[in-house]
């Protein structure tokens, strides 16, 4: 679930592109970078780590340029060393690089067709890598010395007609221009914003709103699916759907987990989204246990604090923060093993006993996905004296893996995976576990935009509406990216120094 924004601006973009990066830090934790261009030429800094760590005040310096795009990284394809890191980059035609949020379910298959067919190498195992040699070989047998809107728009529909899956992307064409698109079930989310100065228009697309608001831009809209949308250097934008068929499908998990509540995607307030969420629990709590004895509603933070809040208020039940986050612990879900999950678990979350002692407590956490936190927190609520423990998740039973960008490969590392909800609860050790039914978890987004009439929501229900993931794609994908797999083919390089291989910008200094 990775970030990625693109700026074309008036002056060096380059501050406000890290700006935007630490907006979106949510969405991926492992790598950062940006590449900007100044009179064509492209610079870039990549490497492993969080935002913060990874660019310096001297990168900055070499960052120059009115244009660039960023990228923050949670790995779904490869390994998570700095070699996979975004925006990638290839020289030919124009000089490109792209950053993608979003994994493709045919990069095999395109792959062997993009070195047999297009005589391209692919140097990594990513799919992101994949997809921008598809959309630079679709740009060059255009032919153009010097393209236009109509060549970016034809190259990306024939990038919807080669590849499948989820892909949120921002092209950068040195020279040109940036190009935004987005899959024709528009699954992963992408929205784009203006800002008026003294010198003209200056445009902004990112994967979350978020970005654009704190950087002053106004939101102007979403990239329709299948759509792209075309910024040239100097501030024109154009817009073309791309696609043949278009069905607006966009992932609901950004509305329980990924997203920030403050973001807006595809029109739909997430924060609302989560209010809804947490009435709609409440409600089924009070048709399944009218004469429930709860005394306290308390929330696992982050996510779940705006669900859990709407929950209590409609039980008519206190709502107490009964458990403290440590700030400078990372989102747990998405770090890359199993053990630093269950490890930051318990250095991320505290109780404050007097809110447990004597108490019958209801925790509300957004979802349950391999029960790391659940498991570790109801144990804590009873070492805090908690009476009865019970558990509410705001979504359903997360029971299938994700191919579209979320790193939930494995079917057996998912908790409600062939179990019923009784024994889940035992599993996680509740007195009483309660899940979201999944009409009012759509319910809860829809009710936000009647314009978006479905959602992909194939963790919970293992329906995959690009129609073409089958059994044996799915064992592949288990095979190669379990826990286990991903812990053998463990990365980073001793030091900081990234493998480049087209600039001298790479080495961290
Ligand atoms: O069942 P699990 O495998 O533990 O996954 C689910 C948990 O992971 C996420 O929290 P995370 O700590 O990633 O982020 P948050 O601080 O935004 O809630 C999510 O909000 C749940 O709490
Ligand atoms: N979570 C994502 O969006 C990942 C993007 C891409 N598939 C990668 O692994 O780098
Ligand atoms: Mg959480």
């Amino acid at each position: 679930m990775c970030g990625i924004v693109g700026i074309v601006g008036k002056g060096n973009v380059n501050t406000q592109l890290y700006d935007a990066l630490t907006m979106l830090q949510h969405r991926g934790q492992d790598a950062a970078g940006i590449v900007t261009c100044d009179d064509g030429r492209l610079a870039q800094v990549k490497a492993n780590g969080l935002v913060r760590d990874v660019f310096r005040t001297s990168h900055m310096l070499r960052l120059k340029g009115n244009m660039g795009i960023g990228h923050v990284r949670y790995p779904t394809a490869g390994s998570s060393g700095p070699a996979l890191a975004q925006p990638f980059y290839v020289n030919s035609p124009y000089g490109i690089a792209l950053a993608h949020n979003g994994n493709l379910t045919n990069t095999e298959e395109v792959s062997q067709h993009v070195y047999r067919a297009d005589l391209r190498h692919i140097n990594t195992d990513s799919d992101s890598e994949v997809l921008i040699n598809v959309f630079a070989h679709e740009l060059h047998r255009l032919n153009k010395l010097n393209p236009t809107a109509e060549d970016f728009f034809t190259a990306v529909k024939e990038v919807h007609a080669r590849v499948r899956g989820g892909y949120a992307c921002v092209a950068l064409v040195a020279n040109y221009g940036l190009v935004a698109f987005r899959d024709p079930h528009g699954i992963r989310p992408i929205v784009y914003g203006k800002r008026d100065t003294e010198q003209g228009v200056e445009y902004m697309v990112a994967s979350e709103s978020v970005a654009l608001d704190t950087l002053g831009f106004t939101l102007v809209g979403d990239v329709a699916p299948g759509e792209a949308i075309y910024i040239t250097t100097d501030g024109e934008l154009h817009r073309r759907q791309c696609a043949e068929q278009a069905d607006l499908r966009p992932c609901i998990f950004e509305h329980v987990y990924f997203a920030r509540p403050d973001s807006i995607m595809d029109g739909i307030s997430v924060y609302k989204a989560r209010l809804r969420q947490g009435e709609k629990l409440a409600e089924k709590i009070l048709r399944e246990r009218r004469d429930h004895d709860i005394d306290v509603v308390i929330p696992i933070p982050d996510s779940s604090r705006v669900a859990g809040q709407a929950l209590a208020q409609t039980l008519g039940v206190k709502f107490r923060e009964g458990l403290v986050k440590n700030r400078y612990i990372g989102r747990t879900f998405i770090m890359p093993g199993q053990q630093q999950r269950k490890k930051s678990v318990r250095q991320k979350l505290n109780t404050i006993e007097l809110e447990f002692k004597g108490k019958n407590v209801l925790l509300v956490d957004d979802s349950i996905v391999r029960g790391t936190t659940c498991q570790q927190i109801i144990q804590m609520a009873r070492e805090a004296g908690a009476r009865k423990v019970y558990f509410a998740s705001a979504a359903p039973a997360v029971a299938y893996p994700n191919v579209y960008g979320i790193d939930m490969p494995t079917a057996k590392e998912l908790i409600a995976h062939g179990r019923t909800t009784e024994e889940i609860c035992t599993e996680i050790g509740a007195d009483w576990l309660i899940y979201q039914d999944l009409e009012d978890l759509i319910a809860a987004s829809a009710e936000g935009n009647p314009d978006v009439k479905a959602f992909d929501c194939s963790v919970f229900t293992g329906e995959y509406i690009t129609g073409d993931v089958s059994t044996d794609y799915l064992a592949k994908i288990e095979a190669a990216r379990n826990d286990a797999a991903k812990a053998g083919k463990s990365k980073k390089p001793d030091g900081d120094t990234v493998i480049g291989l087209h600039n001298d910008m790479q080495e961290l200094g």
